[in-house]
């Protein structure tokens, strides 16, 4: 009797210890399968900073502008940006950002107008290992943010390498033993980054320092015998002007190509501020002078080019004027800066009418590094314009540039043609900006020319080619007084970079020499 039921006791005590061992080992698993859980959770969320969204787009800095190696302005579009919603809730800091809700990868306490983080190498939707990698500038991954290293020190370090490889986050069967132990949530196949091809694309030559480019002008202008700024310096500085003198300056302003409304109103605004406080030495006559010239330049002006994305589609920019103005080579050149710095840009040859313009451009864009959308010799050139901006939207790219045909103003059925490219790009994103080219050495002539295609398409800045090839800088003035658009770019030669942004003072410090 004693001995059975001390047999009952150890069999009730072994069945205890059993129970207790089991629960211990039930518990060791779920902690242990909770922290495996977690960790790669935490890995694929830094991960997605680097991620492109679904919606194909990458991650960009809000930040509505910025400046590329203190030379080129970039700006969103403004146009769209206000249709955008408004944005979320952010009560500790005021945002100026309006674009809704954030992207895969945002933190939501950092508001995407902070200092834009670096940029990363982003893998496309679609690799096309035929073409050529379009982003030789980007910085690599592993590079850290420059602008904003404090912002989201987390997201830029070395989160690539650990989820890039790892095929085995999505099914993982071994994870979970017992499945009625692990998290209730199924293990979500999280959208995976694919593994970035980096190509090994061509091999592009280093672009030269936007800064200062504008000051190349500087021998070229006042070189010439009959400079503006030698023959007004002498002017001025002959002492007290008679109407004689007067007159000379006019013709010194119209020869210059100020055009008659700018060299009118230079020549009052010299007279009244001579006539409150007379200059004496050469100094003081240089410096009256540039003032003068600054204010008619209009340094207030908004030069900044329209070129990044916003609301989750690239930017799209129109690049019009007559033929032989530098349409491609502008746009080639725009390109190249763009790339330099971090952006991905696709072309669009909507110059059908020639099938060498097409080729032209794409050499261009295989030479900077971006990715070109061309359409046969004939194609409809809104259609191809249609196209590119499509693809810039499907791949994600920053900016799409649109180089159109040069012989639309000789007819006016084709005039309406390049109005057409504009309202069928329009159906598909926003046209942020139409940039005119115009060759600086065709004067009055081409200034007529631009007037037609400034009607037709409401131009939003001019890009003042071949500034190298005129003695007369004067040209700029008498445009924007003209078109009533800032001139934004100005082409100083036939190199890759010959293009400068245009900055009011440094123009005229150019002309006075
Ligand atoms: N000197 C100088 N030449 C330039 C400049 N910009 C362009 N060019 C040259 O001007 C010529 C015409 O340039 P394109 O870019 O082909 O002109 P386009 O407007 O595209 O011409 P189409 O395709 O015929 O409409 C080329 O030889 C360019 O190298 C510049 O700023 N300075």
């Amino acid at each position: 009797m004693g001995e059975s039921l001390w047999q009952t006791e150890a069999v009730n005590t072994g069945a205890v210890v059993a129970i207790v061992v089991v629960v211990v080992l039930l518990l060791v698993a779920l902690v242990a399968t909770g922290l495996v859980l977690s960790r790669r959770r935490r890995i694929s969320l830094s991960d997605s900073a680097d991620r492109t969204p679904s919606d194909g787009t990458r991650q960009v800095d809000k930040s509505g502008g910025y400046k590329a190696g203190s030379g080129f302005s970039f700006t969103q579009g403004a146009g769209t940006a206000t249709a955008e919603p408004p944005s979320r809730d952010m009560p500790t800091i005021e945002r100026t950002d309006t674009d809704g809700q954030p992207g895969v990868g945002d933190d939501a306490a950092i508001p995407r107008d902070a200092p834009k983080r670096g940029l990363r190498n982003v893998p496309l939707p679609e690799p096309k290992t035929a073409e050529p990698e379009s982003r030789p500038h980007a910085p690599e991954a592993a590079t850290p943010p420059v602008e904003a290293p404090s912002a989201e020190p987390e997201v830029v370090p070395d989160t690539r390498p650990e989820v890039v490889p790892e095929p085995e986050v999505v099914p993982e069967p071994e994870v979970a033993p017992e499945p009625e132990v692990v998290a209730p949530e199924p293990v979500t196949p999280e959208p995976v980054a694919e593994p970035d091809p980096a190509p090994a694309g061509p091999v592009l030559d280093d672009i030269a320092p936007t800064a200062g480019r504008l000051g190349l002008l500087r021998g070229r202008l006042s070189r010439s015998q009959n400079a503006l700024g030698k023959s007004m310096l002498g002017l001025l500085g002959a002492g007290d002007l008679d109407e004689d003198g007067w007159e000379e300056i006019e013709g010194t302003l119209l020869m210059a190509d100020l055009g008659t409304a700018v060299t009118t109103a230079v020549v009052d605004r010299l007279r009244t501020e001579l006539a409150a406080s007379p200059v004496r030495t050469a100094e003081e006559v240089r410096a009256l002078l540039r003032k003068v010239l600054i204010a008619e330049v209009g340094p207030d002006l908004d030069r900044a080019i329209k070129a990044l994305p916003h609301a989750g589609k690239p930017s799209v920019l129109l690049v019009v004027g007559v033929n032989g103005t530098g349409k491609t080579t502008t746009t080639g050149k725009l390109a190249r800066v763009l790339v330099a710095d971090g952006r991905r840009v696709l072309l669009g040859a909507a110059d059908t009418f020639r099938a060498a313009a097409a080729d032209q451009l794409q050499t261009w864009a295989e030479r900077v590094g971006a990715e070109v959308v061309r359409g046969k010799e004939g194609a409809d050139p809104a259609a191809v314009a249609f196209d590119a901006v499509a693809r810039g939207i499907d791949e994600g790219v920053d900016v799409v540039m649109i180089d159109t045909a040069g012989r639309l103003h000789t007819k006016t059925g084709l005039m309406d043609e390049l109005g057409k490219v504009k309202r069928v790009v329009e159906k598909k994103a926003a046209v942020d900006e139409v940039l005119l080219v115009l060759d600086a050495t065709t004067g009055q002539n081409g200034l007529a020319q631009a007037k037609v295609f400034a009607d037709v398409v409401s131009i939003t800045g001019v890009v003042l080619t071949k500034l190298d090839g005129t003695a007369k800088g004067g040209i700029v003035f008498h445009v924007q007084r003209e078109l009533g658009v800032p001139v934004k770019l100005v082409g100083l030669g036939e190199g890759a970079d010959d293009l400068a942004p245009f900055e009011p003072e440094a123009f005229v410090d150019a002309l006075l020499g």
